[in-house]
C-alpha cells in the first residue's frame, strides 16, 4: 500500500517528492488534483483532519493532520505544464498512485549527481525569490548548482540589484532564517556571496568584503563574520535564530567605523557595537524577523564587546546587568574569539568564566528587593516619579552583589546612596 494518501488522479508533486527521492523525510505534502477541494474533504474526512481554503479563487486547499499538512492544487493545463512551470528539475517530479515517478528525463541525471537544475533561464526571472531558493535548497537538500544554474543565478543576481524589483522582504526573511538555522549555516552564507546575492539582500554585510581588521585578526570582516557563525554552529548546534543573527551581523558596523589609530600601530572601530546594533534592528525589521528574535539579536549584537570581569563582586553585577543576554551573551564572545586566531588564550579564560556564570547563576536566583516602593518613598521622602524607580535598581543590584543582606542594611544603603544630599547615585 502507498504511504502517502492518494486522491484519484492526483499527484504528488514538489520538494516531498525531491525529499524522498533523495531518502529524506519529506516535511508537507502537496498534491495537484483535478478537484482540490473534493480531494481535501475526502482526505479530511478520512484522516479527521481540519480542512479550509488557501485560495478559494485559485481553488487552493490546505489539509492540517497530525504532524503533517496536505495542500491540494488544481492543474487546468494538465500535469505536464504544471510541472515545467516550476523552478527546478528536482522540484519538477510528481508521483502517480501506483509510485510511478514522472518528470523531465534530464532529472534523473540530477539525482544521481545530486545537482540542482532551473529547468529554464525563463524560469528563474519569473519569480525573483527562485535565486535565493537555489542557493538555500542546495543546502537544505544537500545538493550543488548545476553550472549553467550557477551562471543564471549569477546574472539574476546583477538583474534584482539593477532593477530593485525584489521579491517580498518575508519570503527573502524565510529563506535566509532557513540558511541560518541549518548545521552548515556559513556555507549557506558564503554561497550566497558566490552567487552574488549577498549584495542583493544584505548590502551592508557585504561591505565587510576585503575590510582588513588588527593583527590578531587573520580574516576580513565579512569572512571573519562567516567563521564566528561556524564556530557558533559547532560550539553551540543547538544555537537559536536570535543568536545566530547576532553572530552573522555582530561586526556589521565595523566598515564605517574603521579608523586607522597611529598610536595603536592598527585599525580601530570605537561605537560599532552601538551602531551595529542599530543597523542590526533594522536590517531583521527589514527582513521581517519575529520581534523577540530581533530584540535578543540586537541585545547581544550591542554587549557583544562587554566581556564577564574576573570574579567576585564585579562577576555577580555583570551577572545581574546582563542576566536577560546570558548565557548566550559569552557563546557568541566564545565564539567570537574562536574565530580570531592571535586570541586563543582569551577562549580558554572565557570558558571558565562562562562556567562561573552559569554556577552563580544557578545558585543565586534574581533576587527581589527587600524593601518595596512606598518603603523607599516613605525613607527617601520621595513623591512618585522616576526617583523611587532608581532607587529600587540600585537596591536590586546591592543586594545581588551581596552588599545588602537585611531590611535594616537596605535602608542605610538607600539613605548613604538616595539620601537628600547625595543626589543621584552614579
Ligand atoms: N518560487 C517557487 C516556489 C515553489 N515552487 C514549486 O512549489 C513547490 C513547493 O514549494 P515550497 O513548499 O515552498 O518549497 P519546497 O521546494 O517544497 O522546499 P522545502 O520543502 O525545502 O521548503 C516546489 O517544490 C516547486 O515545485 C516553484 O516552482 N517556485
Amino acid at each position: 500500500m502507498s504511504p502517502f494518501p492518494f486522491p484519484a488522479q492526483g499527484y504528488l508533486v514538489g520538494g516531498a517528492v525531491r525529499d524522498l527521492m533523495l531518502g529524506k523525510r519529506p516535511k508537507d505534502l502537496d498534491f495537484v488534483v483535478p478537484n482540490p477541494e473534493e480531494a481535501a474533504r475526502d482526505l479530511a474526512h478520512r484522516l479527521g483532519g481540519s480542512i479550509f481554503p488557501l485560495d478559494e479563487k485559485r481553488r487552493f486547499w490546505r489539509v492540517v493532520a497530525p504532524g503533517t499538512t496536505y495542500d491540494y492544487a488544481p492543474m487546468p493545463q494538465g500535469l505536464e505544464v504544471d510541472l515545467l512551470r516550476r523552478d527546478f528539475t528536482l522540484n519538477a517530479l510528481a508521483v502517480n498512485e501506483q509510485g510511478l515517478v514522472l518528470g523531465l528525463p534530464i532529472a534523473r541525471y540530477d539525482l544521481e549527481h545530486r545537482l540542482l537544475r532551473a529547468i529554464r533561464k525563463a524560469n528563474l526571472w519569473e519569480d525573483p525569490l527562485r535565486s535565493l531558493r537555489a542557493v538555500r535548497i542546495t543546502l537544505t537538500a544537500g545538493l550543488r548548482l548545476e553550472p549553467h544554474t550557477e551562471g543564471w543565478i549569477y546574472e539574476h543576481a546583477q538583474y534584482l540589484r539593477e532593477s530593485g524589483a525584489l521579491p517580498a522582504w518575508e519570503r527573502v526573511g524565510e529563506e535566509l532564517s532557513q540558511i541560518l538555522r541549518h548545521p552548515a549555516a556559513a556555507v549557506g552564507f558564503l554561497r550566497l556571496e558566490r552567487a552574488g546575492l549577498l549584495e542583493v539582500y544584505l548590502p551592508e554585510l557585504a561591505a565587510g568584503i576585503g575590510v582588513e581588521q588588527h593583527g590578531a585578526h587573520h580574516l576580513d570582516v565579512w569572512r571573519h563574520s562567516l567563521e564566528v557563525l561556524a564556530q557558533l554552529t559547532l560550539l553551540r548546534p543547538d544555537a537559536h535564530l536570535a543568536l545566530r543573527w547576532a553572530a552573522l551581523l555582530h561586526d556589521v558596523a565595523k566598515p564605517q567605523t574603521r579608523q586607522w589609530s597611529p598610536e595603536k600601530g592598527r585599525y580601530t572601530f570605537y561605537g560599532h557595537d552601538a551602531l551595529g546594533a542599530e543597523q542590526a534592528r533594522q536590517i531583521l525589521n527589514r527582513l521581517r524577523q519575529p520581534s523577540e528574535v530581533v530584540a535578543e539579536a540586537v541585545r547581544l549584537v550591542r554587549l557583544h564587546m562587554q566581556h564577564p570581569p574576573q570574579g567576585g563582586r564585579e562577576l555577580r553585577r555583570f551577572l545581574h546587568r546582563r542576566r536577560e543576554a546570558l548565557p548566550e551573551l559569552i557563546w557568541l564572545q566564545l565564539a567570537d574569539m574562536t574565530g580570531i586566531l592571535g586570541y586563543r588564550e582569551r577562549v580558554e579564560e572565557l570558558r571558565e568564566q562562562l562556567q562561573a556564570i552559569e554556577s552563580l547563576a544557578e545558585g543565586t536566583p534574581s533576587p527581589k528587593p527587600l524593601l518595596d516602593g512606598r518603603e523607599v518613598m516613605r525613607l527617601l521622602g520621595l513623591e512618585p516619579g522616576p526617583k523611587v524607580g532608581e532607587a529600587l535598581a540600585a537596591l536590586l543590584e546591592a543586594q545581588a552583589i551581596g552588599e545588602v543582606q537585611s531590611r535594616t542594611e537596605a535602608a542605610s544603603f538607600l539613605r548613604d546612596a538616595f539620601g537628600e544630599d547625595k543626589g543621584r547615585m552614579s
